[in-house]
């Protein structure tokens, strides 16, 4: 069963095309791979996918409801587009529980067990602005699973890992996906992601193509 779904979507943005007629579809319970250059609109087309954009035409159906009308933010995602913005004088985990009381029903336990999954010791007291990039990434992880979603969506989650980070990227997200979750990878590279996805699809010049089915 397809739990994303994106038909026809256009996206112009002043005088440029962005995304040009996407029709694309990403199964449930599958990792999912979108790769392309830089510029070639993959981050354009996962926030719209994600609600934060709303394209020029087309429509995007998320498990079950419609984007942007049902729903402007469907809450069953996790979420990483870009750097996160954590407060960098806070722990890592005092900067979850912040991110965690906008939502009464995250409680410690689960913040600390998101922390763990993704080999974080929720109890360092290192404050973030000390943390490497790639404990940031890994920081950004365990906030969008903080609330179990169904789907995952990730811009580039393996930038600033180092090879061993990569290869503990992969499990943890192999692990997620064994739970019956879907995960929509971004990268520019192809290698990065391709061992990982069950289907990947190119983007190039705002033209989806696939090229693992
Ligand atoms: N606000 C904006 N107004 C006009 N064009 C934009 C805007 N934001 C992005 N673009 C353009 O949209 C195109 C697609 O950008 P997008 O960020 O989706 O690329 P990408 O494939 O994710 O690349 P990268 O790997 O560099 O993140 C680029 O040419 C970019 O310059």
């Amino acid at each position: 069963m397809d739990i994303i779904g994106v038909s026809n979507v256009c996206l112009t943005l002043g005088k440029t095309e962005i995304l040009k007629h996407i029709n694309v579809s990403f199964e449930e319970g599958k990792i999912h791979g979108l790769i392309g250059r830089n510029g070639s609109g993959k981050t354009m087309l996962m926030k719209c996918i994600c609600g934060f954009i709303k394209p020029t035409s087309g429509e995007i159906i998320v498990d079950g409801k419609k984007v942007g009308k049902d729903v402007d933010f469907p809450k069953d995602m996790g979420i990483i587009i870009e750097t996160p913005g954590f407060i960098p004088y806070y722990s890592g985990y005092k900067n979850l529980k912040l991110l965690a009381g906008l939502n009464n029903k995250i409680g410690k336990e689960e913040i600390k067990s998101s922390m763990k999954q993704v080999g974080l010791d929720p109890d360092l007291k290192r404050h973030v602005r000390k943390y490497s990039l790639g404990m940031r990434q890994r920081l950004g992880l365990a906030q969008a699973i903080m609330e179990n979603p169904k789907i995952l969506i990730l811009d580039e989650p393996f930038n600033g890992l180092d090879k061993d980070g990569v290869k503990e990227m992969r499990e943890y997200l192999l692990s997620y996906k064994e739970q019956g979750k879907t995960i929509l990878i971004c990268s520019h590279s192809a290698e990065d992601i391709s061992v990982l996805c069950d289907t990947v699809h190119e983007m190039d010049k705002g033209v989806i193509s696939e090229i693992k089915g």
